[in-house]
């Protein structure tokens, strides 16, 4: 899966997640190097050094299996860009909505944001609402029928933190902390903390609430590499709501291994 950040990585036996991890976006030689891979040693170490240094726990699955090479890469991307650079491989499928079974859904939609809310339903049921924090935060959920009611796109954590110390003349970098800061700050960072973090909190506690207005027994799934923290913060904020939500790093490969037929 190609996000807006970084590239996610899942490595399936038939249906089965054998381990998933996240890499930088990668440079053209990686990808001729996994295409000419013929063994798993020839892996590049940029894609597979957690595999290849064997702290996963899906390492010895991994190395009784027999793949085929070069490896079957099944891609889904947002980042038109990235998709070019992968399309090079030679045993890539990509993966688009037409395969995604979900109802509704409009053309222009995020082939993450459909694949999350896809394995969201199947592991936990419909209607749900998938809330990533990722680049972006989105929102998007289904009704009990798998078809899309809609959804909600707001710059996430890291985007609104480096807009502000990238458009403004005096606000610095800031990166997110562990815990809820202060409401009112008397210091620029934790001013710019506060901000950010309790507008994006209340919104999250809204649209939680709103959903829980139109599907009073709705699954509400919380994903994205801000996940942690956004549910910490909601633990503090409004821990009646955080106790009712999912959380799972690996919904949109939940919801890859459930496309049906799997893409061939
Ligand atoms: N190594 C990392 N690289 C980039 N973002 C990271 C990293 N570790 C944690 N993050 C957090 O994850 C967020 C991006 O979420 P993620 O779901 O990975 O994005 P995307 O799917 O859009 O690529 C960033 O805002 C950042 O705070
Ligand atoms: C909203 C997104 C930018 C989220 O991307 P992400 O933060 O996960 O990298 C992506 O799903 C996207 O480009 N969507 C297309 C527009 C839409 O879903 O309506
Ligand atoms: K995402």
């Amino acid at each position: 899966m190609i996000g807006n950040s970084r590239l996610h990585w899942s490595w399936f036996v038939d249906k089965a997640i054998v381990c998933a991890w996240d890499t930088d976006y990668l440079p053209e030689a990686v990808i001729e190097q996994l295409a000419k891979s013929q063994t798993l040693e020839d892996l590049p170490p940029e894609i597979f050094l957690p595999i290849q240094r064997g702290r996963d726990i899906g390492t010895e699955k991994l190395i009784t299996t027999t793949p085929e090479f070069p490896l079957p890469l099944y891609l889904a991307s947002v980042v038109p860009s990235e998709t070019r650079l992968w399309q090079t491989y030679p045993n890539v499928q990509l993966i688009t909505l037409e395969q995604v079974p979900l109802e509704g859904m409009y053309p222009t939609l995020g082939i993450d944001r459909a694949l999350a809310l896809w394995g969201a339903g199947q592991n936990w049921s419909f209607p749900v609402l998938v809330i990533d924090a990722g680049t972006a935060l989105t929102f998007t959920g289904a009704d009990s029928k798998r078809c899309l009611v809609g959804g909600a796109i707001l710059p996430g954590f890291g985007l609104q933190f480096a807009t502000l110390g990238g458009r403004t003349g005096q606000l610095p970098n800031v990166t997110l902390p562990q815990q809820l800061p202060k409401r009112y700050a008397l210091n620029t960072q934790e001013a710019i903390h506060s901000g950010v973090i309790y507008t994006i909190v209340a919104g999250v506690k809204d649209f939680i609430q709103a959903w829980w207005e139109l599907f009073a027994e709705g699954n509400v799934v919380v994903t994205g590499g801000d996940r942690i923290f956004l549910l910490n913060y909601l633990q503090y904020e409004a821990p009646d709501i955080a106790e009712r939500l999912k959380i799972e790093a690996n919904l949109v490969f939940l919801g890859m291994r459930q496309l049906s037929p799997f893409p061939k």
